[in-house]
Parts: C-alpha cells; sequence; structure tokens
C-alpha cells in the first residue's frame, strides 16, 4: 500500500514536471530555429522528445522510481550539453533544471547529481569567460542546499502521513484502507500473474470477557500484544490488518502447499504467548478462505467470515477453511 501511494505521488509530480518542461522548452524551439541556431533548436527538441518518451514508458511500465532516477540524469546531462553548446544564452536553464531534480529522486541523489552537472559546467564550458565563476558555485550551492532541505523536511511529512493513512493507531498493524488496496492489489496478482494469496479473518475468543474482568486498559495491551506475536510469526510478505474491534485480516501469498499448517501453527502459537494479566492463554479462532477465480474483495472476506462463524460454532479455538 505505502509503495502503492508513493509511486502514484511520484507519477503524478514526472507527469506535471514534463508537462511544465515541455511547455517552458518548446518555445525556445521555435525562438532558436527562427533565429538560425539550429544546433540548439535539436537539442532542445531532443531534450523535449526524450522527456515525453520516458514519462510515458514510466506512465505504462510503472517502473516509475528508475525513469525518475533517468529523467533526472537525462535532464542535467541534457543541460551540460546546452550549456556547452549553447553558452550565456542557456545559461539560466540549469536553475530550473537543478530544482526539478529534487522532484524526481530523493533528496541525497537530487544533491549529489547537482554536483557532478555543476562541476561539468565549470570544467567543460566557456561561459565563465562572460559570468562569474564564484557566483555560479555560489548560487547554485544555495539552490541545490535549499532544495535539499525542503525536499528532505517534504520526504519525511509525506512518510507520516502515509503512516497516519495506513496504519491502525493503537495496535500498529495495517488499518482497513491498506487491506482494501492491498485486496485489490493481490486480486489483479491472482489473475494476471496466478499468484494466489490466502485471507484469514483472525478473531479473539471471548474478549468481552478480557474487557469486563481486567479492565479496557488491559484489553487494549493484549490487542497490541496480539499484532506483536502475529507480526513476529509471519513472513515479510505476509500482512496484518486490523479489521475492527477485536477482529483482524492476514493477507499471505499462497506459498506453502499446506497452507493449513502454516495457519495451525500460528493459531498455536498465538495460544502459547498470548496470555491475560494473571497469566491465562487467550485463544484466537480463524476463518480462512484462499483466492478463487471470480472472487471479489466483498466476496473473499464474506467466504472468511462465514468460515470465521463456522469456527466459533465448533466452540472457538479453530481454523475453519472456507470451501
Ligand atoms: N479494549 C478494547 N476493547 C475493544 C476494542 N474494540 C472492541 N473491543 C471490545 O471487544 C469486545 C468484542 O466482544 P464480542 O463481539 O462479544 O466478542 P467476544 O467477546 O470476543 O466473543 P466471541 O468473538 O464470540 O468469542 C467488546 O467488548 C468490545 O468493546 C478496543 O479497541 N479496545
Amino acid at each position: 500500500m505505502i509503495n502503492q501511494l508513493q509511486e502514484k505521488y511520484q507519477l503524478s509530480l514526472l507527469l506535471l514536471l514534463s508537462a511544465v518542461a515541455v511547455l517552458g522548452i518548446f518555445p525556445f524551439v521555435v525562438i532558436r530555429y527562427l533565429a538560425g541556431n539550429i544546433v540548439a533548436a535539436i537539442i532542445d527538441m531532443m531534450l523535449i522528445l526524450g522527456i515525453i518518451s520516458l514519462v510515458a514508458y514510466a506512465y505504462y511500465s510503472k517502473k516509475i522510481r528508475i525513469l525518475s532516477a533517468v529523467i533526472a540524469v537525462f535532464i542535467n546531462t541534457g543541460v551540460v550539453i546546452i550549456v556547452i553548446a549553447n553558452g550565456i544564452d542557456s545559461f539560466l536553464w540549469i536553475y530550473p533544471v537543478f530544482a526539478s531534480t529534487f522532484i524526481l529522486v530523493k533528496p541525497v541523489e537530487a544533491f549529489c547529481i547537482n554536483v557532478v552537472a555543476g562541476i561539468s559546467i565549470v570544467e567543460l564550458s566557456d561561459v565563465f569567460n562572460t559570468i562569474s565563476e564564484e557566483s555560479f558555485i555560489v548560487t547554485t550551492s544555495m539552490l541545490s542546499l535549499s532544495a535539499f532541505v525542503y525536499a528532505s523536511h517534504g520526504l519525511k511529512q509525506f512518510h507520516l502521513l502515509e503512516t497516519l493513512n495506513t496504519v491502525d493507531a493503537l495496535t500498529g498493524a495495517f488499518n482497513r484502507r491498506a487491506m482494501r488496496s492491498d485486496m485489490t492489489a493481490a486480486i489483479s496478482n491472482a489473475e494476471r500473474n496466478g499468484i494466489k494469496h490466502l485471507l484469514a479473518i483472525l478473531d479473539l475468543d471471548y474478549f468481552k470477557m478480557v474487557n469486563d474482568k481486567y479492565g479496557h486498559a488491559v484489553g487494549d495491551k493484549v490487542l497490541q500484544d496480539f499484532v506483536t506475536i502475529a507480526t513476529s510469526h509471519i513472513r515479510k510478505y505476509d500482512r496484518l490488518y486490523r479489521f475492527g474491534g477485536e477482529e483482524f485480516v492476514l493477507l499471505i501469498p499462497e506459498v506453502s502447499d499446506q497452507p493449513d499448517v502454516f495457519i495451525n501453527n500460528l493459531r498455536t502459537t498465538i495460544k502459547k504467548e498470548l496470555t491475560t494479566p494473571d497469566g491465562k492463554e487467550i485463544t484466537v479462532s480463524f476463518g480462512v478462505a484462499s483466492w478463487v477465480p471470480g472472487t471479489t474483495a466483498d466476496t473473499w472476506l464474506q467466504r472468511a467470515d462465514e468460515a470465521l462463524y463456522l469456527a466459533k460454532a465448533k466452540g472457538r479455538d479453530c481454523a475453519v477453511f472456507s470451501n
């Protein structure tokens, strides 16, 4: 979910940036062509076509991060070439290009790319016959450093927002919003690539009694302990979500031939480790449904819920698989 959000955000920035770049550069293609500066017009046109092709490829391939990095290197290389070829006339392009690099890649990466481009301009172009090299170094350093600070701060805020948007505040498990999004991704993954997932609803047994006997604060602590125990016994790509109250959803790629063994091991481990303050074990019932062709998020949850109902009816502390 977090990755998906990040990619969507990055893609929208890429589209915006490329639109601004194309609208900004195109008038110069015409101006330079009319002024008879064919080489500069061709370089500008190549920049536009390069940006459009890379953004289009990023859009369709969904390889957003890697293509953003390629575009960052591409526009920085482009500005170095155009300043070398066109001299002082294209000098001011350095500033918007340096600043937009911070939109494309991580702040540290953008800073390094800017430094390499800046040094290349100092070493290879002859613009410093006309303008002061010191002014160039000071102004570009100031620009890159301020952009670095701003972008780093923005990145931190973005991560914080993502966490608030996807994580349950009490337990630290992912929330329902993240679950819906991951279920949609799991369904399309199964339909397109045949990677099936298993969905289990985990419901703590007689949890009302825990609250009634030990108080709500202890109930909260039990929910937190449950998440800590469950997440430490699932695998890297398995995800635990708080569905509501004392109900959780586990979404796991169906990698093993014996998912029932995995589920029952998890159930017995939780039973061993999850206790009330005076050491009484707390059990969990599981309703499990694997992906089958034609599954939607709602029917998937419904099948798992029906299986959970059967597990409760069988006396709790067990796992029932939907057929
Ligand atoms: N402490 C605490 N309790 C909660 C929270 N959310 C829901 N609950 C409690 O969870 C309890 C759920 O009770 P029931 O739905 O009757 O389920 P149960 O007692 O576990 O019974 P079975 O599921 O049938 O085994 C209720 O007492 C809710 O108040 C929470 O965030 N913190």
